[in-house]
């Protein structure tokens, strides 16, 4: 579980960046992110506004992670989070994990009683959720006996059923084949107008999203349009240190 702190001179909103239109929807001005003493962002400034679809390129440990984190923070119940260990509860059933997504609409005694006869309405609406995923045939079955990227579909379900505006997503295609990982960024942008989500699949940065953040040695060294990047554009993120 990474944690998120350190960040003395954090600003909850600051100024629109331009050319990127709409109601600011989170940033940081010159703030300092990290975790503990462990400072990954000395100073980042960073706006995001609504609409906006970010990848977060950048190599392994570079702290792609720790920026979702902050946003998160910050973002907070606007926010559907898809982290990337998935964080599944490994012994319950899909549709139950799923369901967590939305754990605090409902009151602690239905909370319960879903557990040992799901909700109607949930369940339908949970079936019908799964059936776009490709879940279909596996809600009944407990996590733990789901392939890695059935799983990874788990966690984006949940993500998607807590409903809400923005979609932070940690790597959430790692685990599935690219063809069905289009699908799946499809279907997030389709229920999402805003998203951040760290990938590591450049082609698929550029295709599927309008602005690309990419990071290196503890700050953003391309912040840009997707349509005025190329592949090529990229690799200098991946170079070796
Ligand atoms: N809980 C933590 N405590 C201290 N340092 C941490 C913690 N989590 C991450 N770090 C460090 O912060 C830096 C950024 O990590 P982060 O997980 O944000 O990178 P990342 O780009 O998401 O990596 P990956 O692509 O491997 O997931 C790394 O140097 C990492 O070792």
């Amino acid at each position: 579980m990474k944690h998120w702190g350190c960040c003395d001179n954090l600003m909850p909103y600051a100024t629109v960046a331009e050319p990127y239109a709409g109601p600011m929807l989170a940033g940081f001005d010159h703030a300092r992110l990290g975790h503990d003493q462990h400072v990954v962002f000395p100073e980042l400034t960073l706006h995001i506004s609504q609409g906006e679809r970010i990848a977060l390129l950048g190599r392994s440990g570079v702290g792609k992670s720790t920026l979702l984190d902050a946003l998160r923070v910050q973002l907070g119940d606007q926010s559907a989070w898809c982290p990337q260990a998935n964080a599944l509860v490994p012994t319950l059933s899909a549709y139950h994990n799923i369901y967590m997504g939305r754990l605090a609409h409902f009151s602690r005694w239905q909370n319960l009683i879903n557990l040992l006869r799901p909700n109607r309405a949930c369940w339908q609406e949970i079936s019908a959720l799964a059936e776009t995923l490709g879940l279909d045939g596996l809600l009944h079955r407990q996590v733990d006996q789901l392939s890695g990227g059935q799983q990874q579909r788990v966690a984006i379900a949940r993500a998607l059923y807590q409903n809400r505006p923005v979609f932070l997503g940690d790597e959430p295609v790692s685990s599935v084949d690219p063809r069905q990982g289009m699908r799946l960024l499809d279907l997030i942008k389709a229920r999402h107008p805003t998203c951040v989500v760290a990938l590591h699949q450049r082609e698929l940065a550029l295709e599927h999203f309008d602005r690309i953040i990419g990071l290196n040695d503890g700050r953003i060294t391309i912040d840009a349009p997707s349509r005025d990047l190329t592949t090529d554009d990229l690799d200098v993120l991946y170079v070796p240190e």
